[in-house]
C-alpha cells in the first residue's frame, strides 16, 4: 500500500491480513484512504447503491429492503450496478445499519420513505439487558455477498459498513427515526449506566459484524454515525466517543483504513478523528480546508458535496467540484464524495458527470 500504508494500524501490513484478501495496491481509493499519492482523484458516493437507479428499483421489484440485504446474490448485484454506470473508485457493500439488529433477532424493519422503525423501542435497564447478541453466523448472508463481491470486483475496493452505536441506539431507543433524538438524550443523561450499557451491547454487535466483514473481504469499513451531530462535543466525548473509539480501535489489527462519517460535525471532527479512524468523512457545512485543520494531521479526509446541490445545473455542479477539489489538495489524502447519501430524485447522469470531471482534474504534486 506504499510507504503511507505502514503508517495506519500496527504496521503488521501483509501479515495480519485475512488469508484471500486482495492486495490492491495502486487502487486510487486505498492510496489516498493511506495519504499516499494516488493515480486519479478516487470518487465514490454515499447511498450509489439504491434508489437514483432505475435498474435497482427494476431488480427491488416485490423484494423488502432488508430480505434484500440478506439475499446474497441480490446484493452483490446492487452494489455493482453503480460501479458499471459511474466507474467509481470503491464499491460499498449494498447492507443497511440496521441489518445487524435484525440478524441478532430484534424487531426491526425498514418502512420505504420512512426508515427504521422498531417494535420495541428500548428505553429501560431491562430493555437493555434483554437485547440479543449478535453471532458471525446471523449474518452469514451478508459474509456471503462480500465472497461473491470480491470476486466480481476486480481491482475495484470495496468498502464495507456499519452503523456507529449512537446512531443504532438512536433509532433502538426512538423506535424509528426522530429529528430530535429527545428520548435519547434523556436517557444518556438520566439514566449513563443504562446507556453505556445499550452502547456497549451495541459496540459488541458492530464489532461482530464488521469482522464478518473483514474476514469475508473487505478492503475498508466505514463507520456511519450519522447522527452524532446533532451532540455537543462534551456529550460527545463522554457518552459516545469511547464506544465508537472501542470499534474503530477493534479494528485495527486489520490493517485496512477505516473511515469514519457523521453529518453536522463540524465540532466534533477533531474527536471523531481521535476514535481512530485513519479518514474522516465531512459534510457540506465546512470547507475541507477547514476541516483538515480540525481533524489534525495524519488523517485523510472524505467528502464533501452538497447532495442537493446535484439538483442545480451543471455549471454549478461543476463549479462546486472544483472548488472541492482545490479545497481537498490541502488535506493528507483527499476521497471525494457528498457530504451525506445521494437523494432518491437524483439525475444518475449528473454523477456520471461528477466522476469524470474529478477524474479528469490532475492530481496535485505533494507537499
Ligand atoms: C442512517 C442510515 C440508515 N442506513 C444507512 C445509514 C447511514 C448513512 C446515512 O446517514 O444515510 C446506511 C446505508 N443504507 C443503505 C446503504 C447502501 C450502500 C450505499 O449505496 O451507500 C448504506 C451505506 C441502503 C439503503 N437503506 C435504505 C434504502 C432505501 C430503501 C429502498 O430502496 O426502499 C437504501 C437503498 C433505507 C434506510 N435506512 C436508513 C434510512 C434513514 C433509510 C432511508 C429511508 C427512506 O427514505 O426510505 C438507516
Amino acid at each position: 500500500m506504499g510507504t503511507a500504508g505502514s503508517t495506519t494500524g500496527t504496521g503488521t501490513a501483509s501479515t495480519a491480513v485475512t488469508s484471500g484478501r486482495r492486495h490492491l495496491p495502486e487502487a486510487p481509493f486505498l492510496v489516498a484512504a493511506n495519504r499516499g499519492r494516488p493515480s486519479r482523484r478516487p470518487v465514490w458516493f454515499m447511498r450509489q447503491a439504491g434508489r437514483s437507479l432505475p435498474e435497482y428499483r427494476e431488480l427491488r421489484k416485490g423484494t423488502g429492503m432488508l430480505e434484500a440485504c440478506l439475499t446474497p446474490d441480490l446484493a452483490c448485484e446492487i452494489t455493482l450496478q453503480p460501479v458499471r454506470r459511474y466507474g467509481v473508485d470503491a464499491a460499498i457493500l449494498f447492507s443497511d445499519i440496521v441489518v445487524p439488529l435484525k440478524a441478532a433477532g430484534v424487531g426491526v424493519d425498514i418502512v420505504a420513505g420512512t426508515g427504521p422503525v422498531v417494535e420495541q423501542p428500548v428505553r429501560t435497564a431491562a430493555d437493555v439487558a434483554a437485547l440479543p447478541a449478535l453471532d458471525a453466523e446471523g449474518v452469514a448472508p451478508v459474509a456471503d455477498a462480500v465472497r461473491l463481491l470480491v470476486r466480481e470486483l476486480g481491482d475495484t475496493p470495496l468498502i464495507g459498513f456499519a452503523g456507529a452505536p449512537f446512531t443504532l441506539a438512536s433509532y433502538l431507543v426512538e423506535g424509528g427515526p426522530s429529528r430530535n433524538h429527545e428520548r435519547t438524550k434523556a436517557l444518556m443523561h438520566a439514566e449513563p449506566d443504562t446507556w453505556h450499557a445499550l452502547c456497549s451491547t451495541l459496540a459488541d454487535t458492530t464489532l461482530t459484524f464488521l469482522r464478518a466483514q473483514v474476514d469475508a473481504g473487505v478492503d475498508a469499513v466505514q463507520l456511519f454515525d450519522s447522527w452524532a451531530g446533532a451532540l455537543s462535543e462534551r456529550d460527545y466525548r463522554e457518552l459516545v466517543l469511547p464506544h465508537s473509539t472501542r470499534v474503530l480501535q477493534g479494528l485495527a489489527d486489520t490493517d485496512l483504513p477505516r473511515i469514519h462519517f457523521g453529518v453536522g460535525t463540524g465540532e466534533l471532527l477533531g474527536a471523531m478523528g481521535e476514535a481512530g479512524a485513519d479518514v474522516v468523512g465531512v459534510d457540506w457545512r465546512l470547507p475541507l480546508d477547514v476541516a483538515a485543520a480540525r481533524v489534525g494531521p495524519g488523517r485523510a479526509l472524505q467528502g464533501n458535496l452538497d447532495p442537493a446541490l446535484l439538483f442545480a445545473g451543471q455549471d454549478v455542479v461543476d463549479r462546486e467540484v472544483r472548488r472541492i477539489l482545490a479545497e481537498g489538495a490541502t488535506a493528507e489524502g483527499h476521497v471525494f464524495n457528498l457530504g451525506h447519501g445521494v437523494l432518491p430524485e437524483t439525475d444518475p447522469d449528473v454523477l456520471a458527470r461528477v466522476v469524470d470531471l474529478v477524474h479528469e482534474t490532475p492530481v496535485p504534486a505533494g507537499p
